[in-house]
């Protein structure tokens, strides 16, 4: 009863304690991922970081418990039977204990061999875990194409290279057994030699060594059992070595910050921007503009010119290399993130839902928003009709094993999050993706209504909008090449007229109906 008993907490504290351990480790380090800058996720794969959250997170889970309790337990063991055997016979007993060092020895040795291949093989690990999460996101691209093949081929590549790596890692587990093993049969072979001798000599008794022998077991095998919980615990080392330094890595914030919405929106100035993501080049030059309150602004230009970027600095995802940018008079570079983020409310153009409820993903734009405001932006965002048509309404689940909303719908859950944050100020991607009549008319009322009375600036694609700018910003490679309204720059006769007559000529000469819908090619 009592050994059931033991076993039983045993293995349930073990459990326990390492249940505990990863949980803090896994939310800790979310704690710190949620606070990294957006640049660090464009440096590493987010397979890199999964594997912190999993493979590092259990080899340290494991560590803290089963680990750490041989670590403790064996040398408690070792010494215990060490002070017995000196009763013994002293001599024979300091004889036998030398399996300790040399079994340590073996243990350091290999130990330092096991956590770099644990280094080497958890980075690998990192890239299959990548590979693995873009191959399953993407077979609404990996069918059409018929890329199973090369995707199964990519995997295997990787795949091979961490089961290298595991081999590896149990070769010198295996080695680093055999040869604590071999220690403890050398120790338990010169120890029967010398004992022999004593007996022989009339130094010690046949019962005397038979009883040595028989315990000397539990000085040997502790021991030998500490060397392979070293190896161990040098990998949950390594995996601490690359929590650690994703730990050290820069954040935006010390803590989560409190998010608040900023009302009060006079202007916005942004006077000689730069910036480049990487120091080699430079991506916008010395970009300025004004905006007032209530004022519309179109950002147009051929793609890869800056536009997106400009949002990005304004959202405060990257730190402008020069010129200033301010808000009511006040350079962002004095404010803290938070309150520089509190001014805008941002539709991207991809639509990004979570897991969870539809209510959940709306009030997403503000966590406190009580249920009337939430079926009101819903409304507002021409998206109620949809979502009571569902059978279960604003409960139903989105995500992976949710419903799979179409892309106008997606687009009306975005447009209801950002009327329900109610920034003063809209960023807005304009969505290039087509829609059929009926769905564009449904988003194009609903972001109406979203930019009443709302100052917005928007990466503009479509004629109708442009035309409606109180100023479109042509960006084109980094700069602004020019900036009026649109009669304005249709008279100039620069790059902005060359877009337009590229969208607007051939269908002029035919019905008098822009040949393509969106601006600018
Ligand atoms: N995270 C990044 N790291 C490095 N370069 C980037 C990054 N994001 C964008 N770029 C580069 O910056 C340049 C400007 O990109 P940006 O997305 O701002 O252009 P854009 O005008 O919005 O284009 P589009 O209209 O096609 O969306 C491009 O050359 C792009 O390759």
């Amino acid at each position: 009863m009592a050994t059931a008993a033991n076993v039983y907490w045993d293995t349930y504290l073990k459990s326990k304690v390492s249940s505990k351990v990863r949980k803090s480790i896994r939310i800790d380090t979310l704690k710190k991922v949620l606070c990294l800058p957006v640049s660090h996720f464009d440096d590493h794969h987010s397979g890199e970081l999964l594997t912190r959250m999993t493979n590092d997170n259990q080899a340290i889970g494991k560590a803290c418990s089963d680990t750490m309790l041989s670590l403790i337990r064996n040398p408690i063991l070792a010494l215990s039977s060490f002070i017995y055997l000196l009763t013994i016979n002293w001599k024979l007993a300091i004889i036998c204990a030398l399996v300790g060092p040399m079994t340590l020895l073996v243990g350091g040795g290999f130990g330092k061999v096991l956590r770099h291949n644990s280094q080497l093989l958890q980075h690998r690990v990192g890239g299959l875990t990548s590979v693995l999460q873009e191959i399953l996101g993407s077979s609404q691209i990996f069918k059409p194409f018929g890329l199973e093949k090369k995707l199964l081929q990519t995997f295997t590549q990787n795949s091979d290279d961490v089961s290298k790596f595991e081999i590896r890692g149990g070769k010198i587990q295996a080695s680093l057994s055999a040869a604590a093993n071999a220690v403890g049969l050398l120790s338990f072979i010169v120890t029967f030699i010398v004992g022999a001798y004593f007996t022989a000599s009339g130094s010690m008794t046949v019962g005397g060594l038979i009883a040595f022998i028989q315990l000397m077991n539990h000085l040997t095998w502790p021991f030998t059992g500490l060397a392979s919980s070293w190896g161990e615990l040098q990998q949950a080392l390594g995996a601490a070595d690359r929590i650690f330094k994703t730990m050290d890595e820069r954040t935006e914030f010390t803590d989560i910050p409190t998010h608040k919405v900023n009302h009060e929106f006079t202007n916005m100035k942004v006077d000689g921007l730069s910036f480049g993501y990487t120091s080699s080049r430079s991506i916008l030059n010395n970009v300025s503009f004004h905006v007032e309150a209530g004022q519309k602004i179109a950002l147009v230009g051929p793609s890869g010119g800056g536009k997106t970027t400009i949002f990005k600095i304004l959202l405060g995802l990257y730190e402008p290399s020069g010129g200033d940018i301010q808000i009511n008079e006040n350079n962002i570079r004095d404010m803290k993130l938070q309150e520089l983020r509190g001014y805008f409310s941002f539709v991207p153009q991809e639509n990004v839902m979570y897991s969870g409820t539809i209510r959940e993903n709306i009030a997403c734009g503000r966590l406190d928003a009580s249920e009337e405001e939430i079926v009101a932006a819903a409304g507002d965002a021409n998206a109620l009709g949809f979502i009571l048509e569902l059978p279960e309404g604003f409960d139903t689940h989105m995500g992976e094993g949710g419903i799979r909303l179409s892309g106008g719908q997606k687009q009306r859950i975005s447009i209801a999050r950002a009327l329900l944050r109610n920034a003063p100020v809209l960023l807005l991607d304009e969505a290039t993706a087509a829609l059929d009549n009926e769905s564009e008319r449904l988003v194009q009322k609903a972001l109406e209504r979203l930019m009443a009375g709302r100052t917005t600036i928007i990466i503009a694609h479509k004629l109708s909008t442009v035309q409606q700018a109180d100023q479109i910003i042509v960006i084109q490679n980094g700069r602004v090449a020019e900036k009026g309204r649109h009669d304005e720059l249709l008279q100039s006769e620069g790059l902005y007229h060359t877009l337009y007559k590229g969208i607007y000529s051939e269908s002029h000469l035919k019905k008098g109906k822009p040949l393509y819908e969106t601006f600018p090619l």
